[in-house]
């Protein structure tokens, strides 16, 4: 009678423990086969744990047994989305705006920033549900840990906060990590919790990291290498088929947006004098000053294109040619006053300058458009130099 009673309860259970293996076998079979894993989460897998004894620890047993399998499940599969979006994204940007969604994500992060050092200058390169992101670059904690490359766990900042849906609040914790490839700190991360992380949280946030630091490393040689491509290393103007891909480029939007468009062609007068008397090193000083004085001529989003040997053409967007007279001569003013010097001899510069503009000048495309300049330009040559002609 004993026998058969317990061979009906504890029979009864040893059974569903039985069947409850066998789907969680089933279950990662399915996944090794399939990418997409059938569910196998506590509520989905686990067992009812309701008595003291032997059962009980072993029904609890395996029910943490779940709760670690499908831990590691998730962290899986959450490695793996990163992995898949770290290798298909070159771009700085969209790289670290995608890895911090994705952070955010998979550590239960209310906010956070990843921050990257080029050139010695810290910036935020993407932020999301931080208030005042831009003041993390100049925090001391953030600098601290950039400095001593460890982590740094805060607990809650009185200078930092979250901007949840409905209020701004004080993070339970943040957490400052260096992002470091090769010994070489590329940046940092930064996330704020109001509930604090857990151990996996921040196991799962050492195996991010460890991946993102290859991506951005990565990310910043391209960007690195095409910001070399696209330069003239001499003046750091933009070379010439970098910088007519952006005329085009600033050809269409003006067309799109119904907005002017002006560019500036300027030569150096007479600068196979200055290279056949003071040599061909001096004329290089004088290319690299004429650059720099008109990059301080002209405004942030306007670009300054090498075209040549001593021919330059500057685009302006948005500048139709009542402006271009204005900053044209300018140009031409600043560069006659240059104080340039070769040892104790002093050497003096002009430029010549042709001026068109979208729309007021009647053209199709931006390479009639430079044509135009070239015509001016031209003129301004054959009318005795040191002057600009509009189109
Ligand atoms: N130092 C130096 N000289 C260059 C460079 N590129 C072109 N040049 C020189 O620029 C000079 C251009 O001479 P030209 O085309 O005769 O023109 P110019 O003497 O400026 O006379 P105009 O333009 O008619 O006023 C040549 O001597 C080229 O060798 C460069 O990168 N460095």
């Amino acid at each position: 009678m004993n026998i058969a009673l317990a061979r009906s309860v504890v029979g009864e259970r040893l059974r569903l423990l039985a069947e409850r293996m066998g789907l969680v076998a089933k279950r990662l079979q399915d996944m090794s086969q399939d990418d997409t894993p059938g569910r196998c989460t506590p509520e989905h897998c686990a067992i009812q744990v309701d008595s003291d004894d032997e059962i009980g620890d072993g029904a609890r047993a395996f029910n943490q047994l779940i709760q670690a399998l499908s831990l590691s499940i998730e962290t899986e599969t959450a490695v793996r989305t990163f992995t898949e979006m770290l290798v298909s994204e070159l771009d700085v940007h969209q790289l670290t705006e995608q890895a911090l969604a994705l952070l955010l994500q998979h550590t239960g992060a209310d906010g956070g920033a990843i921050l990257i050092e080029v050139d010695g200058e810290i910036r935020v390169a993407a932020s999301q549900g931080i208030g005042s992101a831009h003041t993390l670059a100049n925090n001391d904690r953030v600098r601290s840990a950039l400095r001593t490359e460890r982590r740094h766990r805060v607990q809650l900042p009185e200078d930092l906060v979250v901007d949840g849906m409905l209020a701004q609040f004080r993070p339970k914790e943040v957490i400052i990590d260096p992002v470091r490839h090769k010994e070489v700190v590329l940046g940092a991360v930064v996330l704020a919790s109001g509930q604090g992380f857990s151990a996996e949280d921040r196991n799962r946030l050492d195996v991010f990291e460890r991946g993102l630091a290859l991506a951005l490393h990565n990310a910043l040689l391209y960007d690195r290498l095409q910001t070399l491509a696209a330069l003239d290393p001499l003046t750091g103007a933009y070379n010439r088929r970098f910088g007519m891909a952006r005329l085009r480029e600033e050809f269409r939007r003006a067309v799109r947006l119904n907005l002017p468009l002006g560019i500036l062609m300027f030569d150096i007068d007479y600068f196979k004098r200055i290279n056949d008397t003071y040599g061909h090193l001096a004329g290089d000083r004088v290319l690299s000053r004429v650059a720099k004085t008109a990059r301080s001529v002209l405004r942030e989003g306007d670009v300054l294109i090498r075209y040549g040997g001593e021919e330059f053409i500057a685009v302006l967007p948005a500048a139709s040619l009542h402006d271009l007279e204005y900053v044209g001569e300018r140009l031409r003013h600043q560069v006659d006053d240059l104080m340039l010097m070769d040892g104790d001899q002093s050497m003096h510069v002009t430029v010549s300058i042709g001026a068109a503009a979208y729309p007021d000048t009647d053209v199709e495309d931006e390479t009639a458009l430079v044509d135009r300049a070239d015509k001016a330009l031209y003129a301004a040559k054959s009318d005795g130099r040191n002057r600009l002609v509009i189109s």
